[in-house]
């Protein structure tokens, strides 16, 4: 589903976000993507989804290819910003049918994906509810929602359960488990949470200053008696990367 080789990015300025990765995320695998801050997290998902250009490298997303046919990997992927995009004064029904219709679906055919959207994410009843008016749970279900409409077979997700409380972060986990039970949906996901990764993803990929350390199941990495915790710290080092970088 994904086959990146050699992927670079140096911003204008020199700074080397991300030093030759080479990975593959398989069809229906849920796969993380850990690294300490600033480690080139964020970089890799948006040269993967054709948000930035690779400065080197070649990449297949989707079954097209990253720097050839970027609007056909668009069309199949996709992509959760860490941010999310959710209107705080638009009734949420009614922007996901716009989106819908933003990806080429007729009117009727986007009421349908609407309703049925919804009803994957547990929001059914809530269309009227401007974004605003939502619990941080629900406004990530939203956003996930919003990269649906067009029946995407591989979904990014950055930093998909930041600030979440215990009950709405395993919620989400178990509609991520359920969009690959379901649809057949291939999530790739970055994150802090090593319970999270634990707990969601069947594989790993761990990066530190821009290159993959390593990759791993979370049973692999743990091996030894480590937590994986112990694990990512071992790999990574115990240096704080926001203070030596000012
Ligand atoms: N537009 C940019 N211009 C210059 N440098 C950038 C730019 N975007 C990111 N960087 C740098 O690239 C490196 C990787 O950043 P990136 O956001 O990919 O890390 P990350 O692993 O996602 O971090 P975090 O966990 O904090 O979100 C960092 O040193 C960052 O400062």
């Amino acid at each position: 589903m994904i086959n990146a080789t050699g992927l670079s990015k140096t911003f204008k300025g020199g700074d080397v976000a991300v030093k030759n990765v080479t990975m593959s995320v398989r069809p229906g695998e849920i796969v993380g993507f850990l690294g300490p801050n600033g480690a080139g997290k964020t970089t890799t998902m948006r040269m993967l989804t054709t948000l930035l250009r690779p400065t080197s490298g070649t990449a297949t997303v989707a079954g097209h290819d990253l720097l050839g046919d970027p609007a056909r990997v668009r069309r199949h992927i996709g992509y959760v910003s860490q941010s999310g995009g959710v209107s705080p004064s638009v009734p949420l029904g009614e922007e996901l049918h716009l989106q819908a219709m933003l990806y080429g679906l007729s009117r009727a055919e986007a009421s349908a994906r609407t309703a049925e959207v919804l009803a994957m994410l547990d929001l059914t009843g809530m269309e009227s509810r401007p974004g605003g008016t939502l619990s941080g749970g629900q406004r990530r279900r939203v956003d996930i929602a919003f990269a649906l409409p067009h029946r995407p077979a591989l979904l990014f997700l950055d930093e998909p359960t930041t600030g979440l409380d215990p009950q709405s972060r395993a919620n989400l986990w178990d509609h991520i488990r359920r969009l690959r039970a379901e649809d057949g949906v291939t999530v790739f996901l970055t994150t802090h949470y090593l319970d999270e990764a634990d707990a969601l993803c069947d594989r790993l990929l761990i990066i530190d200053h821009g290159e993959i350390v390593a990759t791993g199941s979370p049973a692999e990495l743990k091996a030894g008696g480590r937590t994986l915790d112990q694990a990512f710290l071992d790999l990574t080092g115990r240096s704080l990367r926001e203070e030596a970088a000012l």
